[in-house]
């Protein structure tokens, strides 16, 4: 069997990992990364995540109303497909340019601490490493409902964003990050959307208003929510999904052409072998780290979603920026500095949410006070109007005690470029009168912050 000997085996060609190899490749250090799939180089998000999904969705947004779904559609995926092949591209090229980093093809798995299997059919590569970093990403959780697993009319979001037919009827099980956008779209190509989520509520971590709102906007556009759903079975008919369901006592059947899981991603651990590498890992199967990111062997690092951290690219790409630190810097940055980490939900408009939820900031006893307009009334906010997406909400939870701002949920236009704007405020200790009075572009989304924190009550 071939071997070879690197300073840094990655495995798995996420962002965190792939981030990693570049920066140490260029530094002169012998690097390999492995990565199972040649249609996977880049990882989760530029194939089959945030950058085909947000694609797809600004697609969604482009159709007038006399264009035929059919042909929209499969444009669009195509489209979307020519993107995420170019990005894969340059992504393979930025690293196998780099006379010191080697990209292997084929999937890994620790036989020791120190050594990894890496196999490609019949071939066979033993790869010792002084660091390894495990990128391995997350993978869906597909819940334990008769007759699901085993439905023809069983998708994932990896299916969904490769596939040129559009269903006319969808079943999404959950509504969360990866329910509420694939409603949203496939409901703007005029597929009717069915969404059961088992929780009391959609979005259950927002605030109940905020939530609402986005429920509100879902179902003028003609999705159906239902809430509180247990699913209990799945039965493929000659040409569709019955998708059993019970709310309120009552048992009720939604039919599909598509069921899509929304239902979690769990970390991507299985067939690692790391209780070979005598690895530990937690309770929801992540690999188990310290603040460094450095597993239970001090020689192994995780990044990236595997670590069970949130599940963010960004993320993936700061857990570099740590052990990056460890490995060429003073080795002190940690999980620990992270402050006011934005996320956005990308429905249409936008949900961006940064720090406390006014229910968090009320239980930990803050002197709460809330700066909340509708984004229809605000007046200072012409560019809502300009682009014709008036819908929505703008919502600030701030500490009247200091002044801070302990949060915000923004459910408007451009929201996933203004919370970053906010997000930079709380780490910085701007007031919330400071961010209330700054000279803002006109006419842009942000200035709406002129008018919205002058509401608090
Ligand atoms: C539909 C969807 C939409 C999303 N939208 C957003 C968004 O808008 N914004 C955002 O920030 N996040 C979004 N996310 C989440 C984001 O994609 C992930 O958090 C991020 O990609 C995780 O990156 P990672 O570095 O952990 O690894 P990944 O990018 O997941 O890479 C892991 C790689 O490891 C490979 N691999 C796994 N096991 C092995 C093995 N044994 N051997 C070799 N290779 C292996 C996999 O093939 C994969 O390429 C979305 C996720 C999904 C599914
Ligand atoms: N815009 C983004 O940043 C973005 C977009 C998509 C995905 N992601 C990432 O991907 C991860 C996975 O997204 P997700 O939406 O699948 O997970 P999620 O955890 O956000 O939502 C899952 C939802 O499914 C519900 N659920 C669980 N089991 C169920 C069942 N049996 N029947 C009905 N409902 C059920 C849960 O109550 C929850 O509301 C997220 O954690 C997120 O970090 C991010």
């Amino acid at each position: 069997m071939e071997t070879m000997h690197v300073d840094l085996l990655v495995i798995g060609f996420g962002k965190g990992g792939k981030t990693l190899a570049g920066r140490m490749g260029r530094l002169g250090r012998r690097v390999a990364i492995v990565e199972q799939s040649d249609s996977m180089y880049g990882g989760t998000c530029i194939n089959v995540g945030c950058v085909p999904t947000k694609a797809l969705i600004h697609h969604a947004g482009e159709r007038r109303p006399d264009d035929p779904p059919e042909a929209g559609f499969r444009d669009a995926v195509h489209s979307t497909t020519r993107l995420t092949e170019a990005l894969r591209a340059k992504n393979f090229e930025m690293l196998d340019t780099v006379d010191s980093v080697t990209v292997i093809t084929g999937r890994a798995r620790f036989v020791d601490p120190k050594t990894v299997e890496v196999s490609a059919g019949t071939d066979r590569l033993l790869v010792t490493a002084d660091t390894v970093v495990v990128n391995t990403g997350a993978e869906p959780v597909v819940p334990d409902v008769p007759g699901l697993r085993t439905s023809a009319y069983l998708r994932t979001s990896t299916d969904l964003v490769r596939d040129p037919l559009r269903p006319a009827r969808m079943v999404i099980l959950g509504a969360g990050y990866l329910g509420l956008e694939f409603a949203g779209m496939y409901r703007a190509f005029g597929t009717e959307v069915t969404v059961l989520e088992a929780g009391a509520r959609v979005l259950p971590r927002e605030d109940e208003d905020v939530a609402g709102a986005v429920a509100a906007v879902l179902a003028d556009e003609g999705v159906t929510l239902v809430t509180g759903a247990a699913v209990t079975g799945v039965t493929d008919a000659a040409d569709h999904a019955a998708v059993h369901y019970r709310v309120d006592g009552r048992d009720l059947t939604a039919h599909a052409d598509a069921v899509l899981v929304a239902t979690g991603r769990r970390p991507a651990t299985a067939g690692l072998g790391l209780e070979a590498a005598e690895i530990r890992t937690t309770e929801t199967g992540a690999v188990a780290v310290d603040e460094y990111l450095r597993t239970s062997q001090p020689h192994v690092f995780a990044v990236g979603d595997v670590n069970g951290g949130p599940q963010y690219t960004y993320i993936s790409l700061d857990d570099s920026r740590i052990v990056g630190d460890q490995l060429t810097g003073p080795g002190t940055r940690t999980t620990r500095d992270r402050e006011a980490v934005p996320y956005t939900v990308f429905t249409t408009p936008p949900l961006s949410r940064v720090g406390l939820t006014e229910r968090q900031a009320r239980e930990q006893g803050y002197a709460v006070g809330v700066a909340e307009k509708a984004v229809a009334e605000i007046a200072a906010m012409p560019r809502a109007k300009i682009v014709g997406e008036t819908r929505g909400l703008m919502k600030f939870v701030l500490d009247t005690a200091t002044d801070r701002v302990l949060g915000a949920a923004l459910f408007s236009v451009d929201s996933q470029e203004l919370v970053n704007t906010v997000a930079l405020a709380m780490r910085h200790g701007v007031t919330a009168t400071e961010l209330r009075d700054a000279i803002y572009t006109h006419p842009s989304s942000t200035e709406a912050f002129n008018e919205v924190l002058a509401t608090v009550r």
